[in-house]
């Protein structure tokens, strides 16, 4: 078994299970830098985990220098992707009731799940996912962290980047005021999802803090405000049923041999049903529901990144970052749900802005939407870029000093690869749903929790005491949940319904 990272072990405490071999007495370092970020040795190890005497000892060649507030834009980012677009569609099957009460439940498992993960990092000095895998079951543990992390991520951004693909034109086009779309290159989604990421992503990917990265979160949350906004305006001008749906409940109703009366009074009650909000749903789709809001949650893979930047950091300052992050989405996720779900009802799609299109393709305010929720995901994607970088790092290239060449290469190489799936592979992104059905209860579930187990001594805490206990509970339940999302989608895909599509 190789040996673990010397930089990122300053107070080791053996968990009383593997230690042997894996845990070798603490040296002071020297040489070894952590692969990620500026010079940083022993020290950030020690300032995180003891209570230092003087700031000098706290971290001394690598300081934390992102505020609260940053940090909260941060995460908060890292949480808000395209999962938003697909929570109206879960809502129109569950219903409102036993939607609130998912989100709710996810968010708060969301929540502890970022506290197993902060306290096993208290324990063992390290604020990297990967690194708590390696402590917990050695090579493997790292390796399947960082995989998970991988595939989850690119997952995200490839979904991000389709977004651009496929919207883009359409706004180009009603900005040009053109009635069909023409073959210049700029109305070529794969021209533009390239010169988005050359341009945009590729440059701020290649800040070498997340820190930094805080003034584009704060105007991608702007963006999405903004989106939310346009959504509950939207939700009192949209008719229901829409021109369309109408048209065709009097056409059936036509074919029938009725009176006018009756006819009349059949449109009503058809439209009546069809503009009325349900409380409580359970269809062939409510299985969607949980991967929808775990993945729409997912922002596990940055909080550790995110805490090693945070200034003067407490486990206890990270849990409040966390927890603010997820009550402001919780709320933002609800009321985009809310009112998507009770502009469209049964009708809406599975991504919300498609939904907007059937209404008027055209409209101004829907134009800015799309540019707005646009420029949300493209300012995301070098936030969930940033935990991936790492993790190749820690498999490729672990113990090595930070290098300017590899930290570009490896952004570059990521961007080419989502770039070309998202062009050459467009319905690959199905597949993103089985992966995100998959590593997303890993990393928000079953690894915190396996992880913690591990990794908290036993002299600390027994096999038996309360919070080893609920912590296995929590990975039965991701395993649960995991086990579930996936027979739901092979099902789907067996009896050819999947109207589910996408990667959210
Ligand atoms: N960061 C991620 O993995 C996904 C993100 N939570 C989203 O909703 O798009």
């Amino acid at each position: 078994m190789e040996a673990p990272l010397q930089t990122e072990m300053v107070e080791l405490v053996p968990n009383g299970k593997h230690s042997e071999g894996l845990l070798p007495a603490p040296t002071p370092m020297a040489g070894h830098q952590r692969v990620e970020g500026p010079r940083r040795s022993c020290v950030e190890g020690e300032g995180f985990l003891q209570k230092s005497p003087s700031k000098e000892q706290h971290f001394t060649d690598f300081e934390g220098k992102t505020s609260f507030g940053m940090s909260v834009f941060n995460l908060s980012n890292a949480i808000m992707g395209s999962g938003i677009l697909g929570l109206a569609y879960a809502m129109a099957n569950t219903g409102i009731i036993l939607f609130l009460f998912l989100l709710t439940a996810v968010a708060l498992l969301s929540s502890y799940s970022i506290h197993l993960l902060l306290k096993s990092s208290g324990i063992v000095g390290i604020r990297a996912y990967e690194q708590l895998g390696y402590r917990a079951f050695g090579t493997p543990g790292k390796l399947a962290a960082a995989l998970a992390i991988t595939l989850q991520n690119i997952g995200a951004m490839s979904s991000y980047l389709y977004i651009i693909k496929s919207e883009l034109p359409l706004v180009i086009q009603t900005f040009l005021n053109l009635e069909e779309q023409t073959s210049d290159w700029y109305m070529n989604g794969n021209y533009l999802v390239i010169l988005v990421s050359i341009t945009v992503i590729l440059p701020l990917a290649l800040m070498r803090q997340l820190g930094y990265l805080g003034y584009s979160s704060g105007f991608s949350l702007s963006c999405m405000v903004f989106f939310l906004i346009a959504v509950i305006y939207k939700k009192f001008h949209v008719p229901c049923p829409l021109p369309l749906n109408f048209a065709n409940i009097t056409g059936n109703v036509s074919l029938i041999e009725v009176t006018k009366e009756e006819a009349q009074l059949q449109v009503e009650t058809e439209a009546t049903a069809l503009c009325t909000p349900s409380y409580f749903t359970l269809n062939s789709q409510t299985a969607y529901t949980i991967p929808i809001m775990a993945f729409a949650f997912v922002c596990h893979p940055e909080v550790l990144p995110i805490y090693t930047e945070l200034k003067d950091p407490s486990k206890k300052k990270m849990q409040h970052i966390s927890n603010l992050s997820i009550a402001v989405m919780y709320v933002m996720y609800f009321l985009a749900a809310l009112f998507g779900y009770l502009t469209f009802y049964d009708g809406v799609e599975s991504e919300l802005l498609h939904t907007y299109s059937k209404v008027d393709p055209f409209d101004v305010l829907i134009l800015c939407v799309r540019v707005a929720v646009l420029t949300a995901v493209t300012l995301t994607v070098p936030i969930v870029l940033f935990p991936v970088r790492r993790a190749i790092q820690q498999m490729l290239f672990k113990n090595q000093e930070f290098n300017w060449l590899r930290h570009t290469l490896i952004a570059i190489g990521l961007l080419t690869c989502i770039n070309l799936l998202v062009i050459f592979a467009p319905n690959i992104l199905g597949i993103f749903g089985v992966i995100g059905a998959t590593s997303a209860p890993c990393l928000i579930f079953i690894f915190p929790a396996i992880f913690y187990f591990r990794i908290m001594p036993t002299e600390k805490e027994p096999a038996k005491s309360t919070p080893k206990i609920l912590a296995l509970c929590f990975a039965v339940l991701g395993l649960l949940l995991m086990t579930m999302s996936l027979s739901f989608i092979i099902i789907d895909w067996v009896s050819g319904t999947d109207r589910h599509g996408g990667s959210h």
